[in-house]
């Protein structure tokens, strides 16, 4: 039992913050009541305990690898950890009682944006998820072995109507059909091959394929060595409200960007 007991001691021992994920109300408590010289943070989806301090996960995340990542994305966003952290998360992994503990040293990279990406966008953040996925995985396997980019602009999708015209006719002109759909992200990849951008509404509704963006591109700043597609997507994100995820061609990284401004860059090899 003293092996067990030593092996849960070394997991959380010197740790700055404990981070409970989706804590019950009496879970939560136990914790508040003990003033624990660790800080106690939850992350949930919503502020249900009314915690003091609190991160909101945009998602529920079943992956509970993805749900820690983006729980200390979060804390790190504000400020309530820093690099070399060390955090015991406590966790719920099966139905009932929280079942797990893991402990997770705070790194820089940690910041990788998805977070912002995810919290801040104006559109659902489910949509934004099925959006990245597409274009992760666009990225990883490329349409019939060849590589491809794509640009798919989520949310405020009037105003980026009005900011474009159709290159060719629109696929998705007389359908209802959401992103997430598994005939949908066929039909995304199938239909990448071609030009221009896909526009998104708020709640995930495949608004228009083919569009060619016109907004206005002054004041953008984007990395050197980016070309149209990409200054397009970064330029309409800072006329619109709208979030742009592009998957390039030429260097296979997906790329997001909103109030004009690059806020992710990642390897899908990686991801
Ligand atoms: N204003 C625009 N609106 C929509 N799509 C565009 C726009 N400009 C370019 N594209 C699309 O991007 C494609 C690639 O253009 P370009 O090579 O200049 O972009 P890029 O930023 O270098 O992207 P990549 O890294 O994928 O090559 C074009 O063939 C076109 O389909
Ligand atoms: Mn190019």
């Amino acid at each position: 039992m003293s092996a067990l007991s030593d092996l849960l001691g070394d997991v959380v021992s010197d740790v700055e913050s404990v981070f409970l994920f989706s804590p019950s109300g009496s879970h939560y408590e136990r914790f508040a009541d003990a003033e624990l010289d660790e800080q106690v943070v939850v992350v949930a989806p919503e502020n249900d305990v009314d915690a003091e301090t609190y991160v909101e996960l945009p998602l529920e995340f079943d992956n509970i690898r993805d749900r820690i990542k983006f729980g200390v994305e979060g804390a790190l966003e504000q400020d309530l950890v820093e690099e070399g952290d060390v955090v015991a998360c406590s966790v719920r992994i099966f139905e009932g009682d929280p079942d797990g503990v893991v402990r997770v040293r705070v790194e820089e990279a940690m910041r990788s944006g998805i977070y912002d990406l995810f919290a801040n966008s104006r559109a659902d953040p489910s949509v934004i998820r099925d959006v990245f996925e597409v274009a992760i995985e666009l990225g990883k396997k490329g349409q019939k072995g060849k590589p491809v980019g794509a640009l798919f602009v989520v949310g405020d999708a009037g105003k980026v109507m009005n900011k474009s015209r159709p290159l060719s006719y629109n696929p998705f002109e007389k359908s209802h059909v959401h992103v997430g759909d598994p005939i949908v992200n066929v039909m995304l990849k199938e239909f990448s091959r071609l030009d221009g951008a896909f526009v998104i509404s708020d709640s995930g509704k495949l608004v228009s394929a083919y569009r060619y963006l016109e907004p206005a591109a002054e004041g953008v700043d984007i990395p050197k060595g980016l070309g149209a597609r990409h200054m397009a997507g970064a330029a309409i994100t800072r006329d619109t409200n709208a979030t742009a995820i592009v998957l390039s061609e030429s260097d296979g990284l997906v790329r997001a960007f909103k109030g004009g401004q690059i806020i992710l860059e990642i390897d899908p090899e990686e991801y």
